[in-house]
């Protein structure tokens, strides 16, 4: 193909809209998302890469207003000039120009003519509700941790963090407190942050399509055994998830968190347990216990407590499901590099290889006993079950 031709091809593609072929098949869709993702970036200049590079948080920043004065949710209902939306924001109308100036050269909104937008699919995307909370649990939570990474590595040495209290995150917001904790305690956006757990993979692979949870409860139980715990499970949607999923399920399902956490949470079906997955398990014997993105959030010393904890409170024919990503050996996602440095700079925590996963069960007493990958990017269910176990 020529110069030109290549050219052609990528002007038409930034003209048009996107068809609705491609829309409609996602997988050529991603594929041709992370075409032009990387041949952007092989195209950038030096000057370019500086540009992209210093002012990234802006585009955090700006998503972020947006949705505070509702501009977005105002755009996406309607195409609409500056000073309407400054009459319905209750922005100024000079202040809201630049705001919005700045949002159409990042495709945020698009111009239309001079003071006239209207919504583009990021627009309509930053005014969900789960990716609103997405961007403030950004922007409060994690962005001064990310930031502070290379101050914290000049002081602390660089190497991997393996302590929860000694991380980006401390330097980053000024506390000694550990990520949970400053949570727990009134600081940043709990709210956000739970919220967002929630929500952010909204529209994302989910297990129960692949996983086969049925081959491990038992669904015509007629007995008060626990069928299936989701241990530290936040608002409890993988529970929400199982009991719509089987609705037959006569056993207890049970939801288990810190209080704060549990506090709002009240699911048809499903019961609530208080525990903190430090202390012993105070439910043994159920047939599933469910660890969903609990262990990327701690380091190997940590996950052995929580392990140890659940290995202690199985009976013979109970099992561990870890809901988690494994890193392949060479070319891991972006999606996956970027949640293992902000485990790292938050928590002193990581993604994990397949390697890394089987070192850290068998510290644990727990070996794999199978693996089901649910995405492209590597989520998956790691079956895992006490080491003396024959099968
Ligand atoms: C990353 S979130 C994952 C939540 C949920 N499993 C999910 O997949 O959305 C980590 C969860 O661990 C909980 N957590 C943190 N420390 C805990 C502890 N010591 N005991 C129990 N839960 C804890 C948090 O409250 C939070 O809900």
């Amino acid at each position: 193909m020529s110069d030109n031709e290549i050219l052609s091809v990528f002007e038409k593609l930034a003209a048009d809209p996107v068809s609705d072929d491609i829309k409609s098949d996602e997988a050529t869709r991603k594929r041709l998302y992370e075409a032009a993702r990387t041949a952007m970036l092989k195209l950038e200049s030096p000057w370019e890469t500086v540009q992209r590079l210093s002012y990234l948080p802006q585009q955090l920043a700006v998503a972020q207003l947006g949705n505070q004065i509702k501009l977005w949710a105002h755009l996406t209902a309607q195409p609409s000039t500056t000073h309407a939306l400054a009459a319905s924001t209750g922005a100024d109308a000079s202040f809201l120009r630049r705001i919005l100036r700045y949002a159409a050269s990042q495709r945020m909104v698009e111009e239309v003519d001079e003071d006239s937008w209207r919504a583009t699919n990021i627009t309509a995307s930053m005014a969900v509700p789960g990716n609103e909370q997405g961007i403030i649990h950004a922007a409060e939570n994690c962005a001064r941790p990310y930031l502070a990474l290379p101050a914290y590595s000049q002081n602390a040495g660089y190497h991997d963090p393996s302590d929860s209290f000694h991380v980006p995150f401390q330097v980053g917001h000024g506390t000694k407190q550990n990520l949970f904790q400053w949570l727990g305690s009134g600081h940043g956006n709990f709210e956000a942050f739970n919220r967002y757990m929630r929500a952010q993979r909204l529209g994302a692979p989910v297990w129960l399509d692949k996983f086969r949870l049925e081959e491990y409860c038992d669904l015509d139980s007629k007995t008060e055994r626990c069928e299936f715990v989701d241990v530290g499970g936040g608002q409890g949607h993988q529970c929400e998830g199982v009991v719509a999923k089987f609705p037959q399920l006569k056993g207890r399902v049970i939801l288990q968190d810190l209080a704060p956490v549990l506090a709002k949470v009240l699911i048809p079906g499903v019961e609530n347990k208080v525990q903190d997955f430090f202390q012993p398990q105070a439910v043994t014997g159920a047939k599933v216990y469910y660890l969903r993105m609990i262990l990327h959030d701690w380091p190997n010393a940590q996950c052995e407590v929580i392990l140890k904890n659940l290995v202690a409170g199985m009976s013979k024919d109970g099992v561990l499901l870890i809901d988690e990503l494994v890193l392949p050996r060479t070319g891991a996602h972006w999606y996956v590099t970027q949640m293992d440095i902000a485990m790292m700079c938050m928590l002193s925590a990581r993604e994990r290889s397949l390697g890394e996963w089987e070192a850290l069960l068998s510290a644990s007493g727990l070996k794999m006993n199978k693996l089901v990958k649910y995405s492209e990017v590597g989520d998956s269910i790691i079956v895992a079950v006490p080491e003396s176990r024959s099968v």
